[in-house]
């Protein structure tokens, strides 16, 4: 049992993620351990193919591999209304025209997948999505409409281009009255089998991290001023409105995700959400 070799721990490298990890060094009791940095698509690759052993990941990707990851209770990025970071920016107002070629970030699985649904269920209409780097002007350039996420996503946000936008999580709300969970964190069920005690210690950590993170905005705040540019004002109404806590109104909204994913064939099966502690830890 254990791990001979220091655990590796994906982390999503957007300021969205800072409140579950950015005291995760201080807080750890792990002896070794690697943390990556990574987009979402990339952290979702490394975790399937056992590159990490515990990762934030997109909450689509969770969906696509139940069976061999389990969930990390309590620790997710979602919203209850405006996420602010998961914008779709339309050359028109969609409901005057329906956009008919939209250019999708290729760094996204969660927010892509959430923009079909809302295109085929609520707008009614199938465009071609076209997956491109997150560059907004380059994307704008071939399509009717771009959707970018996390820190492009907030720097576009700032610009004066004119452009009509779509806030997904708001969109969501407004549409079906729930929250959305955007990421979660996930463990290879093979690790936790085999190493309960060590993603017992990153869960220890990463929990101990989002509760100091909560109660202590404004180190945060700071950082992503002088990091990312923007006005504390901004940072501290991002960092307030976004949801880390997986809650069950949160996992409400993203069973309904995966409900019409499925329903979409976006995905090939029903989810069920497995968590570490049912699973991994029959002592507490
Ligand atoms: C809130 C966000 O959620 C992100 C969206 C993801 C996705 O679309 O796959 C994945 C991880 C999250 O960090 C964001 O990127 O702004």
């Amino acid at each position: 049992m254990g791990m001979n070799r220091p655990i590796t721990i994906g982390r999503i490298d957007y300021a969205n993620a800072w409140p579950l990890f950015h005291e995760f060094e201080k807080r750890s009791t792990l002896s070794s351990y690697e943390v990556i940095s990574r987009v979402p698509s990339e952290l979702n690759r490394m975790l399937q193919s056992a590159e990490l052993d515990v990762s934030a990941i997109s909450s689509f990707s969770y969906g696509q591999n139940a069976s061999d990851y389990v969930l990390l209770p309590k620790l997710s990025v979602g919203s209850i209304g405006n996420v602010n970071s998961i914008l779709l920016f339309l050359k028109e107002p969609i409901e005057r025209r329906r956009p008919r070629k939209i250019s999708v970030t290729t760094t996204s699985a969660t927010s892509v997948n959430l923009l079909k649904i809302i295109m085929t269920m609520y707008y009614e209409c199938e465009p071609e999505y076209s997956p491109a780097a997150p560059e907004l002007e380059s994307m704008l350039e071939e399509a009717d409409a771009a959707l970018i996420i996390g820190d492009s996503a907030i720097h576009a946000s700032w610009k004066k281009h004119g452009l009509h936008v779509i806030d997904l999580g708001r969109l969501w709300h407004e549409w079906t009255g729930h929250g959305m969970t955007y990421a979660v964190v996930a463990a290879r069920k093979d690790i936790a089998a085999a190493a309960p005690e060590s993603i017992q210690a990153v869960y220890n950590a990463l929990l101990a991290s989002k509760q100091y993170n909560k109660a202590h905005l404004e180190p945060l705040i700071n950082y992503a001023c002088s990091l990312l540019g923007g006005e504390a004002a901004y940072w501290d109404m991002y960092f307030r409105s976004l949801q880390y806590d997986f809650g069950s109104e949160l996992q409400e909204g993203l069973k309904l995700y995966f409900r019409y994913s499925k329903q979409l064939g976006l995905l090939g099966s029903d989810v069920e959400l497995t968590f570490f502690e049912e699973t991994n830890l029959p002592n507490r």
